[in-house]
């Protein structure tokens, strides 16, 4: 029993101890028999398109635990949409890689919904800022898995600090309630916060503590003029009735006394339909829960090609298949040795080759492609 936190260790999770404990006694019993059939597997989660797409993500770790071992194995790139049949297919001899099924799943599948649901938030809001909030609500261990995943789904920023460490980027935020309690005003802790903090830092003063929003947001306007750069409402819900409609009072209040500069920013509790009624009335969001809180899909890894012959369990396909996109942003499966009767372009690529990393790995571009191919599907509109 470890006397430090209870996290699984890097190098468990690398040399494969981080599984189910059926997979260790399925090594033990096979290599017993010697047996360690030569074998397809793919990661899937829909055997046929179902309708509704999913965003891919997690893939660098996922390359990363299967990095050494002597396999070949083809995936899509991250930041693709996808709607059924394989995200990745291995080869290679079963016990290569076995045990390592827990972790890859747990990989891909925990990133994609955080990336999924954090899409759903960035297409409700294209031109805010949209930042990640939530790491609060789930464990810190994966709190650089949760921004990974809402980078790569396009948003502009998130709040850990040693995620950010992780990921190279810096985190940003603006100020807790409890700034303002422990200095027992809002003037004098909004004013402590503009003397201390590195001038690089946004000075977004959190304006619904103990007083309406529109007279906390005036006061913190007129406390640090033109050294303020926005506010943040963060209304309590037994508080909020029609955030829209205090978000245009602050905002008419601002202006009314010359502070059009001064930006609004709003979090607590919001989901893709908030940010799309309040998109035209702040400037940016803070989502928290509903990027951090996402159900992980639901991929599973099956053998469908043993020592050649094809195999499938029940309910499963058999044979090694491919991903098509079509031109008009169709998807759809099929055999991975016949080209596609509908034209499309196959979408799992080579990831590793000899054990060997094929492919580099960067958010940005994985963001890029999830907005345009979001676009492309029509990704969860409306
Ligand atoms: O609701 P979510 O979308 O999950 O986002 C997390 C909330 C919770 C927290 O507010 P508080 O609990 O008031 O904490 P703080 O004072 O630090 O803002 C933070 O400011 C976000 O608004
Ligand atoms: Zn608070």
């Amino acid at each position: 029993m470890s006397d430090g936190f209870d996290v699984v260790s890097e190098a468990a999770i690398g040399d494969g101890t981080a599984t189910d404990a059926y997979f260790l006694r399925t090594e033990e019993t096979l290599a017993a028999a010697d047996r360690n059939p030569r074998v397809v597997a793919e990661v899937t989660q829909d055997q046929f398109p179902t309708g509704e797409f999913d965003l891919l993500a997690g893939m660098k770790d996922a390359a990363r635990l299967l990095e050494g071992l002597p396999v070949d194995v083809d995936a899509m790139r991250e930041g693709q949409l996808f709607d059924g049949g394989p995200v990745m297919r291995i080869e290679g001899d079963y016990l290569d890689f076995a045990r390592y099924e827990t972790s890859l799943l747990g990989f891909l599948s925990h990133q994609s919904g955080v990336a999924t649901a954090a899409l759903e938030a960035r297409r409700a809001a294209p031109d805010s800022s949209v930042l990640s909030f939530g790491a609060r609500h789930v464990h810190p261990a994966i709190a650089p898995m949760i921004e990974r995943g809402a980078l790569v789904a396009g948003f502009d920023g998130f709040s850990h600090v040693a995620a950010g460490e992780v990921l190279g980027r810096e985190a940003s935020g603006t100020m807790p309630h409890a700034l303002v309690i422990a200095f027992g005003d809002q003037e004098t802790a909004w004013e402590a916060f503009d003397e201390t903090v590195d001038a690089e830092v946004p000075r977004i003063a959190i304006c619904d503590t103990y007083c309406d929003e529109k007279d906390e947001s005036i006061r913190a306007a007129e406390a640090l003029g033109d050294a303020l750069d926005g506010v943040r409402l963060d209304t309590t819900s037994s508080r909020r009735g029609d955030f829209r409609h205090i978000v245009r009072e602050v905002r008419w209040e601002l202006d009314a006394r010359g502070h059009d500069d001064v930006e609004i920013f709003v979090s607590g509790g919001l989901g893709p339909a908030d940010l799309r009624n309040l998109r035209d009335v702040a400037d940016g969001f803070g989502v928290g829960g509903h990027v951090s809180n996402a159900d992980p899909l639901d991929f599973a890894l099956d053998i469908v090609e043993l020592d050649g012959e094809l195999v499938a369990k029940r309910g499963k396909l058999s044979g090694k298949k491919e991903a098509f996109r079509t031109p008009d942003g169709g998807h759809h499966v099929g055999l991975a040795d016949r080209a596609d009767p509908e034209g499309g372009e196959a979408l799992l690529e080579p990831l590793i080759r000899d054990g060997e990393i094929v492919r580099e790995f960067d958010v940005d571009a994985a963001a890029e492609r999830a907005l345009a191919d979001a676009e492309a599907v029509g990704f969860r509109e409306g």
